[in-house]
């Protein structure tokens, strides 16, 4: 390690800090607050968007101010599969780079020992080498469906970096690959590929369709990763790593989106016909990210992708309103 990395394991030995979780209603920071409280923190900080809205700079200082959060987790962001990335290109990069700014230059300002920012698989050059390595950062163009939310990444992952330089601070940055799991967001079009399908499938059984559309060409690869693995990865970078580079979360297996819709097919219980919308953009062909980084640390996922859509349609069917 440089000298500007510090690991310390000192997260969790003490159970009362004050962590604060930003984004805890979201995909990721639910799993976060879940994996934390199973381990028995007993001060987790939440706020709701419409209690704190992290673009407002004032407000998070003021916030940071009254709570003095020890730890901070960023997991809140503007997300969204490739047709919102796409469509709304100025809210992905704008909005990103507001939260991440505020809370990261707050947590600083205001003493929090060690903050870890969320990134993206979608930082890496389109055409990066496979499985991608985390130096793979900034060698070449960005995939264009994504290349305003994935520079707003690039730029966190940077100030983290910018902010250990200088002030010797305990920013890190982790990057995952695509994830699902409870709590993800459901919408038609807005959303990833996995819960648009499981979504879709379900509508489509319960109609008694004869087809479901399924976007691009079905040939591009991606590697998914359940939440609950991603939580339990964040929580032991949080204890255990205090480097200046950021690391890579994957699950080190990757499905075509055939493979995926053939699987989500089956496992919702649909016995109708696929159809390919070739007019919707493929994206990124491939991303499979190099986890070895972060295997030598002494961290590997658990949960297959069978197992983890299997679950993951049982909360589908608890919790969204059919
Ligand atoms: N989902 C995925 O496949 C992947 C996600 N990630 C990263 O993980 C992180 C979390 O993503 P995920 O959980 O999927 O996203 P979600 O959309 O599920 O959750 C994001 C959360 O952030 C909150 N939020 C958004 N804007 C604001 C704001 N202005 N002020 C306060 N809160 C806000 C949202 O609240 P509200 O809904 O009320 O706006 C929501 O609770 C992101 O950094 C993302 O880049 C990385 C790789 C893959
Ligand atoms: C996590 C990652 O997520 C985004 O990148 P992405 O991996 O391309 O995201 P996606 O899940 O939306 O699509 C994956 C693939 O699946 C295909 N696909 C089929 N049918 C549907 C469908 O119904 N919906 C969606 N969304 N995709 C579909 C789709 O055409 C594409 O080929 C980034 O913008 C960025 O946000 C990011 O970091």
């Amino acid at each position: 390690m440089g000298s500007h990395d510090n690991a310390q394991a000192s997260f969790l030995l003490d159970k009362s800090a004050k962590v604060f979780v930003a984004g805890h209603r979201g995909l990721v920071g639910s799993a976060i607050v879940r994996k934390l409280t199973q381990l028995g923190f007993t001060n987790l900080i939440l706020r709701s968007h419409s209690e704190l809205d992290l673009t407002r700079q004032s407000d998070v200082e003021a916030f940071f101010d009254s709570e003095k959060p020890q730890y901070v987790i960023v997991a809140a962001a503007k997300v969204g599969g490739i047709h919102a990335n796409n469509t709304y290109p100025a809210d992905f990069i704008a909005i990103n780079l507001q939260i991440q700014t505020n809370v990261i230059d707050s947590a600083y300002r205001h003493g929090v020992k060690k903050l870890l920012f969320l990134g993206s698989s979608c930082i890496y050059p389109k055409f990066a080498p496979q499985p991608i390595p985390e130096n793979a950062l900034l060698t070449g163009p960005l995939e264009p469906t994504n290349e305003w939310y994935a520079i707003a990444k690039i730029a966190g992952i940077k100030m983290c970096q910018a902010y250990r330089i200088q002030y010797n601070w305990d920013a890190i940055s982790g990057m995952p690959t695509n994830l699902y799991g409870p709590y993800d967001n459901f919408h038609p079009e807005n959303s990833h590929v996995l819960p648009a399908l499981m979504r879709r499938f379900h509508e489509a059984k319960v109609k008694g369709a004869k087809e479901v559309v399924v976007w691009g060409t079905g040939s591009p690869l991606r590697e998914f990763l359940h939440v609950d693995d991603l939580a339990d990865a964040c929580v032991f970078l949080m204890d255990k790593y205090g480097g200046l580079e950021h690391v890579n979360v994957g699950s080190g297996k990757e499905v075509t989106i055939k493979e995926l819709a053939e699987s989500m097919k089956e496992v919702v219980g649909f016995e109708g016909d696929l159809v390919w919308d070739t007019s919707k953009p493929d994206g990124t062909p491939r991303k499979l990210m190099d986890s070895s980084k972060l295997a030598g640390l002494g961290w590997t996922p658990k949960i297959s992708l069978k197992d983890g859509l299997v679950d993951t349609y049982k909360w589908y069917l608890e919790n969204v309103k059919q």
